[in-house]
């Protein structure tokens, strides 16, 4: 049994959540049917300041708004509503959106943000299921301790791993997934999140 998913604070991480195969099939599903786009957008208020694919994904309710705009996110690809549904009962919250990524190589990165946006309401819940290669995802305190540090806990990803953030994790910690010069294979990374209607 791995770690009880719904009833921490922080985060908690499950290696091998999703079995070897079916986490590939997955993959394979998803890279194939994803209409994945170079988002030039600021999307969730993220800086798109490094090449990576993404594309957003949720009920047509699930609106996000920014700069007056109002985006529509794609609709769910078939090979992705079990994924969902699986994630939701896991995390124990109804996921109505999806930012999917697509990481080419180890020069697609995420820079440092924090899941903060206002349509998530307070304390958000995010479940961010990784498939492919295995690459290094950062967390840093925003605030420094009583010794002048500013904690960092850096966390391995692997295929079929599921990393659910909840309670404080998005106010007291940025996140980042950063570049790396090993050669790494493709990845997806899905960050479910619940955006409020
Ligand atoms: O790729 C990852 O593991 C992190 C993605 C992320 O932080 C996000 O999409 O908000
Ligand atoms: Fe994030």
């Amino acid at each position: 049994m791995g770690p009880d998913l719904r009833d921490t604070t922080g985060w908690t991480l499950q290696a091998g959540w999703l079995p070897e195969a079916h986490a590939t099939a997955v993959l394979e599903a998803l890279s194939a049917d994803i209409p994945w786009t170079r988002h030039r957008l600021r999307i969730f208020g993220r800086e798109i300041d490094a090449p990576r694919l993404s594309c957003w994904i949720g009920d047509p309710e699930a609106m996000y708004r920014y700069s007056g705009t109002r985006f529509e996110p794609e609709p769910w690809p078939a090979a992705l509503v079990p994924v969902r549904d699986a994630v939701s009962e896991a995390a124990g919250v109804g996921f109505n959106s999806v930012l999917a990524n697509l990481y080419r190589d180890g020069q697609d990165a995420m820079g440092w943000h924090s899941d903060d946006e206002r349509e998530l309401g307070p304390e958000p819940v995010i479940a961010s299921l990784s498939l492919g290669a295995t690459r290094r995802f950062v967390l840093k305190a925003r605030v420094a301790d009583a010794d002048g540090q500013f904690a960092r806990h850096v966390l391995e990803l692997p295929h079929g791993s599921l990393l659910v953030m909840r309670g404080d994790a998005q106010t007291r910690y940025r996140h980042a997934l950063p570049r790396t010069a090993r050669p790494v294979g493709p990845r997806v990374n899905l960050t479910f999140r619940r955006i409020l209607t």
